[in-house]
């Protein structure tokens, strides 16, 4: 037990982080890629923009290019010529005059305002105008999205779908971005049997693995599949030499507790340091973490929805710090139990719950019927997980919670 566990020997989800972040060693290698390649990737170095965007000034509407002070309710202003996206006009518009322009159409020279089309009437060459225009209307600024020499996204930043049409919109045609880790997966567990296989009694199916596997290629990460490991010594030696060869991070559940056949353990602390905490969240106490020569370990408890519970909260942030993305605190919001909650003091609960928005917009919450942590429908049917503190209790109908809702990585939306 160390100096920062309560008196049970349980460390707090907060202290975890804390030294999961002082040890997680941030990202030395990068690459250059086509930006069509990069969606999910992480800046390496900022993006600084080469040129103004907007380049020109040009027109927000379909409608007529005017100097301001020509145009007062009913005036009217003949028309000198046009200009296009993409075709500008190299007339200059002076007193008594307007251009036909386009949206997106290059300002002509003279001009300082837009009148939408809907509000003139054009007869021939003429234009008569419904009521007053005042200078800047309708006119996009060179410049008025993002300025020349402008970071337009920072290092560490992970690059969206939207992202790609803004460094687009620079002329931007390659990026910087970090090294991806690989993250070796493997379980062990005599109970465990693979789909397509015969189900003797007292077995299971290893859910674990394929759904980490599936989180991991989900948030973008490279994955080496062990598959199933026979709890086996010499197997597991050389699941771990393998693993620690080929990938950044190795990620395992099962058999963390006080149970018997714990060789995984055993032999993490031959090859490399290990640390087993017990965790003050529920679900989620027992965990292993390890480095070995070349990689990191994390020993994920065998219960499904405590592995998950884990792998999101603590895991997954160590993996986004591997790859250098910046920190991004879970969005957490206030919510009323719409019927009580069952809580011990002592462990930080992430109960599985279901939110809804009412008319007002104030988020209600209801928990799974079965918070069991084998049970991983529970985890599946919720959208979010509902944040009760370490010291609290027994959480009565209509009090105020904290919800984490699941975003689109945990649930589909
Ligand atoms: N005497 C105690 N027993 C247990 C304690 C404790 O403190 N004292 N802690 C409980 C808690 S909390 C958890 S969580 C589990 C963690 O156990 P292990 O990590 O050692 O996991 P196993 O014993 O191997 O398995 C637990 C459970 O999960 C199933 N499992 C394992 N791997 C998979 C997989 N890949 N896919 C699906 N399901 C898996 C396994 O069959 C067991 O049912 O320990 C409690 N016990
Ligand atoms: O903490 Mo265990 O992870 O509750 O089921």
């Amino acid at each position: 037990m160390t100096a920062a566990c309560d008196a049970n020997g349980l460390l707090s989800l907060e202290v975890a982080k804390q030294r999961l972040d002082n040890l997680v060693s941030l990202p030395n290698a990068f690459i250059e890629i086509a930006l069509g390649e990069a969606v999910g990737r992480v800046l390496a170095t900022p993006v600084n923009s080469p040129i103004n965007v907007p380049g020109f000034d040009n027109s927000a509407m379909d409608g007529y290019a005017v100097r301001a002070t020509d145009v007062v309710s009913g005036a009217s202003l003949r028309l000198i010529g046009k200009a296009l996206a993409g075709q500008p006009s190299d007339l200059c518009v002076s007193a008594g005059e307007c251009i036909r322009i386009t949206t997106g159409a290059k300002m002509p020279a003279g001009a300082d305002a837009v009148v939408m089309q809907e509000q003139a009437a054009r007869t021939g060459e003429s234009v008569q105008f419904q009521q007053a225009a005042t200078a800047g209307q309708f006119v996009r600024r060179a410049g008025d999205d993002i300025s020349c020499g402008q970071v337009v996204l920072p290092a560490g930043h992970k690059l969206s779908a939207i992202d790609i049409g803004l460094l687009t919109s620079i002329g931007i045609e390659t990026v910087t971005v970090w090294r991806t880790p690989t993250v070796a997966l493997f379980s062990t567990g005599d109970e465990l049997r693979l789909p397509g296989q015969s189900l003797p009694d007292g077995c299971i199916y290893d859910t674990n693995r394929p759904a980490l596997r599936a989180l991991l290629q989900q948030a973008g990460f490279e994955v080496l599949d062990l598959g199933l490991i026979a709890d086996d010594p010499a197997a597991i030696r050389n699941a771990l030499l393998r693993a620690d060869a080929d990938a950044d991070v190795i990620i395992t559940s099962g058999g963390v507790s006080v149970g018997e056949a714990d060789f995984v353990g055993q032999i993490l602390a031959e090859l490399g340091d290990i640390d087993s905490w017990k965790l003050a969240i529920k679900p989620g106490k027992p965990m292993l973490f390890g480095r070995l020569p070349q990689s990191l370990f994390f020993g994920l408890p065998g219960n499904p929805v405590s592995a998950m519970v884990t792998f999101y909260q603590l895991v997954l942030p160590s993996l986004r710090r591997m790859s250098g993305q910046q920190q991004q605190l879970p969005m957490r919001l206030k919510a009323t139990a719409s019927a009580g909650l069952k809580k011990q003091p002592g462990r930080t609960d992430f109960q599985r719950g279901i939110c809804t928005q009412d008319p007002n917009g104030e988020w209600q919450v209801t928990a799974l019927p079965n918070q069991s942590s084998g049970v991983l429908s529970s985890i599946s049917r919720a959208n979010c997980f509902i944040v009760l503190e370490r010291e609290r209790g027994n959480v009565a109908a209509g009090e105020t919670v904290w919800i984490e809702p699941f975003d689109a990585y945990l649930r589909a939306i």
